[in-house]
């Protein structure tokens, strides 16, 4: 027989006269007294939160048995369990005592953690606040960490494959987009890492141990409990968190970006067995960023090379962004999730999906990405807005500027070539064009408060200055004094586009609302043509760049 020593003391007086054991002093199943006291606290907090006992979670855990041992974190140790009621298997989370807090702060922050709900989150079942025990139960989850998967493999697994590693990092992007942007108030997660990101039987990832800070240990502990914690995620922290403990949503999109960066590279974010300029990951990649001939260099050995190159590439450009020294310059786990919904959806050919460049909040994503396909068209550097030269402001993404534009003329070149009307271009003169691009006035900031007629104008006005050529683009330019605004460009572009709009009314159109990561191919071909540059459907591609104009004039 075990012994369960809490319900004899005098706190779990109530608990333990609520029939809780028979003669034999063993576990009762819960009665229905007890159930109906359950549904009562459930309905009250509007939360599904179950409250258990703690003789229901010792039982479950064959009294918290070294053999249900799961591990031990900073918030104490997880056991397997099997709830008797249910048959349901649990991990119970037994929270380290010192600095608890009180009962009724636990079950505030315990019942706002149970309104968290979402496919990619570890889901919080229950919990026990029993006398002096804090419990945690949640789902189990049965196929082990990330960190198992990635960094300590069982001989007789294969390993993760490149679609599988983007397919979990879109789903870890998932839940950290919800605990930001749809949790209200947002959840700053503070220790996402891959012994964190638990992975189900069909590898979907779960992210667990969010909102755990708030249970844990007041002023006084929390100190050191807090410096212990960054120390045991060394490498996963933000600059500016392990420098002075501001936290921020962006120091979660640069956990995020280390872990990707691990998926990646099948590097650990800290190894101290490699020698010293390797052994912190983010710092062994930063020169790498700079010279993207090198990152096929960075894929994880063990795929043998099973990957897209252009896939790759922009995995690593998004983990670039999202590890960047400056907090401000990280962007936006909701545009980082789009660009991964992408990357990880499984193609034939397995060169991922373009990525539409009209998806993301924040254009410095596009940039970033558009230097990796040449099938995106990214803004030219003469219209660049406030935000793009912010994105640009970084060394990896101004290492890129050359290549960048060398890709945009590419692809503008590309439609000259597709219309008819066009005159050739054997393109020779690409550098003189970026000179002429240079002396250009910088543009005025584009009205924020109509982003998308903003982006309208500005693709419109790169498409007619790149598709007649360099030497229309030159004439433009020298045309133009240097007191003639940007805006009023904009709005004889306006005009302009009031009759074109007519005319195109004649055409067909094609209203996406928004864009939607369950998009089948298909819809996705709407805005993009996946081919190489030197696919022969370049009309195609041409006629999708306009509807992609289009769009944003009907969104208008
Ligand atoms: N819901 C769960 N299902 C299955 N295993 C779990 C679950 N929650 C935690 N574990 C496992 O229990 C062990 C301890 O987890 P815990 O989250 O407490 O610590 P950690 O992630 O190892 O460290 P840290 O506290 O620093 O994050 C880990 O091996 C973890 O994979």
């Amino acid at each position: 027989m075990h012994c369960f020593p809490c319900f004899s003391s005098p706190k779990n007086k109530k608990s333990s006269t609520t029939n809780e054991t028979n003669d034999n002093n063993e576990p009762r199943p819960p009665d229905r007294r007890r159930t109906e006291e359950t549904e009562e606290t459930e309905q009250s907090e509007g939360t599904s939160l179950k409250i258990f006992t703690f003789r229901e979670l010792a039982t479950a855990t064959k009294n918290f048995r070294q053999e249900c041992l799961l591990g031990e974190g900073g918030f104490g140790r997880v056991y397997k369990g099997t709830l008797k009621s249910t048959g349901q298997v649990v991990a119970v989370k037994q929270l380290d005592k010192h600095g608890l807090h009180g009962n009724k702060e636990f079950q505030a922050e315990v019942l706002s953690l149970g309104q968290l709900d979402h496919p990619n989150l570890v889901k919080l079942i229950g919990y026990c606040a029993d006398g002096d025990q804090r419990l945690l139960v949640y789902d189990y989850i049965s196929g082990g960490s990330l960190q198992d998967h990635l960094h300590e493999p069982k001989p007789d697994c294969e390993p993760m494959d490149w679609t599988t590693r983007m397919q979990i990092a879109y789903g870890a992007a998932q839940g950290l987009y919800y605990l930001h942007d749809k949790a209200n108030p947002p959840v700053i997660y503070r220790d996402l890492k891959a012994s964190n990101i638990l992975l189900d039987y069909d590898f979907s990832p779960k992210l667990s141990d969010f909102g755990l800070h708030k249970l844990g240990p007041g002023t006084g502990d929390k100190m050191m409990a807090l410096s212990s914690r960054v120390m045991g995620t060394y490498g996963y922290s933000a600059p500016e968190y392990t420098r002075g403990g501001n936290l921020t949503l962006k120091s979660d999109v640069y956990s995020f970006g280390v872990v990707l960066l691990e998926l990646i590279t099948g590097r650990r974010a800290l190894d101290t067995t490699r020698p010293n300029d390797e052994q912190n990951l983010v710092s062994w990649a930063q020169p790498i960023f700079r010279d993207p001939k090198k990152y096929p260099d960075m894929a994880d050995p063990v795929l043998n090379n099973k990957f897209s190159e252009r896939g790759l590439n922009q995995a690593v450009a998004i983990a670039s962004m999202c590890v960047q020294e400056e907090a401000a310059a990280r962007p936006l786990i909701s545009d980082v999730m789009v660009a991964l919904s992408f990357l990880s959806m499984p193609t034939e050919d397995g060169i991922p999906t373009a990525v539409p460049i009209l998806s993301f909040k924040d254009k410095s994503m596009s940039i970033a990405l558009s230097r990796h396909d040449s099938n995106l068209v990214s803004p030219p550097p003469e219209l660049a807005t406030e935000d793009d030269k912010s994105s640009t402001s970084s060394g990896e993404e101004s290492s890129l500027d050359s290549e960048n534009e060398n890709v945009s003329k590419k692809k503008y070149k590309k439609h000259e070539e597709e219309d008819s009307s066009m005159e050739s271009d054997d393109g020779s003169d690409s550098n003189s064009e970026h000179e002429k691009d240079q002396d250009s006035p910088p543009p005025k900031p584009i009205d924020e408060k109509n982003q998308a007629q903003s982006l309208k104008i500005k693709y419109r006005y790169s498409w007619e200055d790149i598709d007649v050529g360099d030497e229309r683009l030159s004439s433009k330019s020298s045309q133009k004094s240097d007191d003639e605004s940007t805006s009023s460009r904009y709005d004889s572009d306006r005009d302009q586009e009031e009759k074109e709009k007519e005319e195109e009314e004649e055409e067909e159109h094609t209203h996406i609302e928004h864009i939607d990561s369950s998009k089948t191919d298909d819809d996705q071909s709407v805005y993009f043509d996946n081919d190489d540059d030197s696919g022969d459907d370049n009309g195609a591609s041409l006629h999708r760049i306009k509807s992609e104009v289009e769009i944003d004039s009907i969104k208008e």
